[in-house]
């Protein structure tokens, strides 16, 4: 069995960056997203992507981005994938020449089947809550939303802490989970310790 992949999300420091990479995520994201408050300036990002070693995949999150958008961001900085966490279109997702993931927004009523079908050069599928403010809310959905055997990568967010990711690996196995809040002491500051506990979290439940 392989093991999940740890995305965490929402950082904006440089000691965050290497706390999380020395805890052991696969990827750190970014929020391209103005009213999050964890968005971060272009300088801002760039800055942070050198810090990451080979291997740490670096996600970019966008909602809804203005035409151009996207590429001033890749113009400045060397995102190797997308994260598009709003109303896109395939075709909005997929003119960037880039890897991307597509969130999924979960609330009673999603198909997800159906909702990943239209998305087919996804490289994966992101299931979150479905808050105001587009993500980072800080919620579980119901995980049973999810149906069983689905077959494309997993990503599973929302909500998730140290308290209810062994849990939420164990029920789901997914290819990989994403975390924001539930490793921060305040929005946009994560903790060492809390992503360890997580990261921890995730390894035990692999076991
Ligand atoms: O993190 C944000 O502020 C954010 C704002 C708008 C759209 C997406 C956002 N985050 C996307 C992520 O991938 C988060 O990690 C995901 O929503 C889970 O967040 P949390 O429930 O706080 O762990």
């Amino acid at each position: 069995m392989s093991r999940t992949r740890i995305k965490i999300c929402g950082l904006t420091r440089p000691q965050d960056v290497r706390a999380a990479v020395a805890g052991g995520a696969d990827a750190i994201g970014f929020v391209f997203y103005p009213p999050s408050p964890r968005a971060v300036s272009i300088e801002q990002a760039a800055e942070l992507v050198a810090l990451l070693p080979p291997f740490v995949v670096s996600v970019g999150l966008f909602v809804n981005p203005a035409p151009g958008e996207v590429e001033a961001v890749l113009a400045r900085v060397p995102l190797q994938l997308l994260q598009f966490h709003g109303d896109e279109s395939e075709s909005d997702c997929a003119r960037h020449g880039r890897a991307w993931i597509k969130a999924a927004r979960m609330r009673p009523g999603v198909d997800l089947l159906e909702f990943a079908a239209s998305y087919p050069r996804a490289s994966g599928i992101l299931v979150d809550a479905f808050v105001d403010g587009y993500g980072g809310g800080g919620k579980t959905f119901d995980w049973a939303l999810i149906p069983a055997g689905f077959t494309r990568p997993l990503v599973l967010s929302g909500g998730l802490d140290a308290d209810n990711v062994v849990d939420a690996v164990r029920r789901i196995r997914p290819w990989a989970v994403d975390v924001s809040s539930g490793v921060e002491s305040a929005k946009g500051i994560k903790d060492a310790d809390m992503i360890a506990a997580f990261i921890a979290g995730v390894r035990h439940a692999d076991g």
